[in-house]
């Protein structure tokens, strides 16, 4: 079957957001108004289409990016492909964020007008800047009491850094919001009130907006008009760009990053939506306008390029799996090049195996349509492949190509967990082993010595749904342990060690002598192994044994326990015996330098901080200023937001459990905050001693 839709008609897009700024609700209007979906589901009553998971539409968020088709006309009729991501806005799930940006071509980053830019907002914001993210920016809850579209183009610019482009102002504001003047077409546009919005009256703009209304024209014309020389002359010679032309230099500017346009609305009201999915027509790039993916040629390693087209070989990134009760296991994939048929053999390149494409779907939330053939642009549910893991490219067998790699932060957070029953010992572990298959941010790990098994993952609330999907997809009823600090051991201060192994008993003896330098890399520089050894004196099939037992100290720590890191190792000399050195000898050698000097040069323990953001009616931040300091917090800023403060501060993660149950008995459950992961920092020397109590 050829192509139905040509894929300069795509747009394959995600809506990222600050949490509870409406994404989820954003997308429920837009599968309603694209026909999608015939109910319009309230996200917190558990009707909604794309939560689909129990936990998602209990908790009311959305934890699992779900991929939807749908379609949408343009401006010609002719309907366009429409692949939405919805991506999660908790912070603890950024991972998702991350790895949807990866895979699609343009954004709409949804606001909270009485909010503004928050500080997720930011966080994705600058995930997108990343990539090179295309974004339109919606100012959703205009209907809400403090709605301040023009407050939000402000903090754009002042947060954000980037150039906000109204193409509409708000006719209207909080239970006055009735319609949007379209700054193109300079009309005003109310919709019906009980109607799902469904009606829209074209009005003359309202006489006090006009003003107003005329100004942020000429300011959208002038971001235009730069996109083009020749429209700029012009303009500058006082005609005015057409409708036609206007758009199209607004497109340009949207695609190369120069500015963003931005609409407004309220999701929930059902107002401002069909002018937004006009917009994402109009301005958000297809797979043609971005360019083209390149990968690296696993044979020889070079560096190739694949474009957007079907007559290129097949490559295509898995960046999803998810299990669905009654299908199993379901990778999303985005084909950046070339066809897929039902039944063809693929090559997982990452992994050099052969994958066989099974049963394919194009998904719409839950609901899902078996497809024959899919093409490059296209984002597809493949179910049955059995070694493919997220961040994996597949391709056509005889021109192999692995695509640019996802990267995933660490955890910051562990819990042991031990099934409820004895029996469920191995059913558990298999479901965990699926899971840490399912989200790369989350790991399962096994305690050599007490046989516990731990989880880890980014953060309280990250683990918590872990162990509720554990107990209702997989029927496994588990203990927990209280979730505990994933603390890293570091080298305080540079040493120097010459250590000899050597052994004889009986037959063969064994010899290794290594002389190492141990050094403290820059903080996030990682660990890096060094040989510069040159005359031979530690032979370099030896080498690599030396490498060996470095980093096995690496992974087991010394202090505690835990994994050290931003270290420098060089091996400069050491001695071989011509009959009793081994690779081995090198191996036990090296750990034991590796001691040595680690104790010669000290170890110090680090802590994993977060960046804290607290936003709080004044009258209670006096005293949550104080219970920050209490927990070694660093308050770095405090400010007004409408008629809130925000505080900002540094927490180590150690003292941040359980923070929202004092934080609401702290303000009656007025004040907020949301955290994110900043740096590894060291722990004071009288917590390092309890934690050490602790763990010996
Ligand atoms: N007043 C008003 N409320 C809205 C609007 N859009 C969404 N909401 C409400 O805001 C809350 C959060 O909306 P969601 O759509 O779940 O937000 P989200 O960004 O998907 O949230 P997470 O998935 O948890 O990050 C819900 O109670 C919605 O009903 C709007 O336009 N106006």
């Amino acid at each position: 079957m050829a192509r139905e839709y040509k894929i300069e008609d795509y747009r394959n897009f995600g809506i990222m957001a600050h949490i509870d700024a409406g994404k989820t609700t954003t997308t429920e209007r837009i599968l309603f108004y694209t026909g999608i979906s015939h109910k319009l589901g309230e996200t917190h009553d558990g009707a909604s289409t794309m939560d689909f998971m129990d936990q998602e539409a209990e908790r009311g968020i959305t934890i699992q990016s779900a991929a939807t088709t749908c379609f949408w006309p343009g401006r010609d009729g002719k309907k366009r492909r429409l692949n939405i991501i919805d991506t999660p806005g908790h912070v603890d799930f950024t991972i998702e964020v991350e790895r949807s940006l990866r895979v699609l071509d343009g954004a709409v980053c949804v606001l909270d007008s009485n909010q503004g830019v928050e500080p997720q907002t930011e966080t994705v914001w600058r995930q997108g800047d990343k990539y090179n993210v295309p974004r339109i920016i919606f100012a959703n809850k205009m209907d809400k009491t403090g709605a301040d579209f023009y407050m939000c183009v402000e903090d754009i610019k002042a947060k954000l850094g980037a150039r906000p482009v109204p193409i509409q102002i708000p006719i209207g504001a909080e239970s006055d919001f009735r319609g949007e003047v379209d700054l193109i077409k300079m009309k005003g546009y109310v919709w019906g009130g009980d109607d799902k919005g469904a009606t829209v009256t074209e009005i003359e703009i309202p006489s006090e907006l006009l003003e107003r209304a005329q100004e942020f024209r000429a300011s959208m014309i002038e971001a235009a008009v730069e996109m083009d020389d020749a429209a700029m002359e012009a303009y500058l010679e006082g005609s005015e760009p057409d409708e036609d032309t206007l758009r199209k230099l607004l497109r340009k500017g949207t695609i190369s990053g120069a500015f963003y346009p931005m609409v407004c609305g309220s999701a929930f009201k059902n107002k401002g939506v069909q002018p937004l999915l006009d917009a994402v027509v109009d301005y958000l790039p297809s797979p043609l306008d971005v360019p083209a993916i390149k990968g690296i040629n696993p044979k020889d390693e070079t560096v190739m390029e694949r474009k957007s087209s079907d007559d290129e070989p097949l490559a295509m990134l898995a960046f999803k799996i998810a299990n669905f009760e009654h299908v199993g296991s379901i990778t999303f994939c985005r084909i950046y090049s070339g066809k897929v048929e039902q039944g063809v053999s693929l090559l997982n390149s990452t992994r050099d195996k052969k994958e066989r494409v099974g049963r394919m779907y194009m998904m719409h939330a839950e609901d899902r349509k078996a497809i024959e053939n899919a093409y490059a642009g296209d984002i597809i549910a493949l179910q049955g492949l059995k070694d493919t893991r997220t961040g994996e490219t597949l391709c056509d067998p005889t021109k192999p190509i692995i695509l640019e790699k996802m990267e995933f932060p660490d955890p910051v957070i562990e819990m042991k967990i031990e099934p409820k029953t004895k029996a469920d010992q191995e059913k558990m572990a298999l479901a965990l082993n699926e899971m840490a298959l399912e989200d790369p941010s989350f790991r399962v790990s096994v305690d050599q010595e007490s046989g516990e098994t731990i989880l880890k993952g980014m953060g309280e609330l990250h683990l918590d749904i872990k162990v509720d999907i554990l107990r209702r997809t997989h029927h496994v009823d588990a203990n927990t342990g209280a979730p505990q600090v994933a603390y890293r051991e570091s080298l305080a201060r540079a040493s120097e060690i010459d250590y000899t192994h050597k052994k004889q008993t009986g037959g063969t003896g064994q010899f290794a002598r290594v002389k190492m330098r141990l050094e403290p890399n820059e903080i996030g520089g990682g660990n890096v192994f060094a040989s510069e050894i040159v005359g031979g004196s530690v032979p370099k099939e030896y080498i690599p044994g030396v490498e060996k037992g470095v980093k096995s100290v690496w992974e087991t720590g010394m202090l505690i326990g835990f994994p050290m890191v931003d270290m420098k190792v060089t091996l400069f000399d050491g001695a071989f015996h011509e009959v009793d050195s081994s690779a081995i000898a090198f191996e036990i050698a090296a750990r034991a330098a590796m001691r040595e000097g680690c104790e010669k040069g000290g170890i110090k323990l680090l802590e994993p901080v977060m960046d804290v953001e607290i936003v709080s009616p004044q009258e209670f931040v006096g005293g949550i200023i104080g219970d920050v300091n209490s927990r070694r917090g660093q308050i770095r800023s405090q400010e007004m937001r409408g008629n809130a403060t925000v505080i900002k501060a540094f927490v180590p993660l150690a003292n941040m459990f359980g923070y929202i149950n004092t934080l609401r008995s702290m303000s009656t459950g007025r004040a907020q905050y949301s955290m994110q992961f900043a740096h590894y920092a060291e722990v004071p020397r009288n917590v390092a001693d309890e934690v050490k109590a602790k763990y010996a």
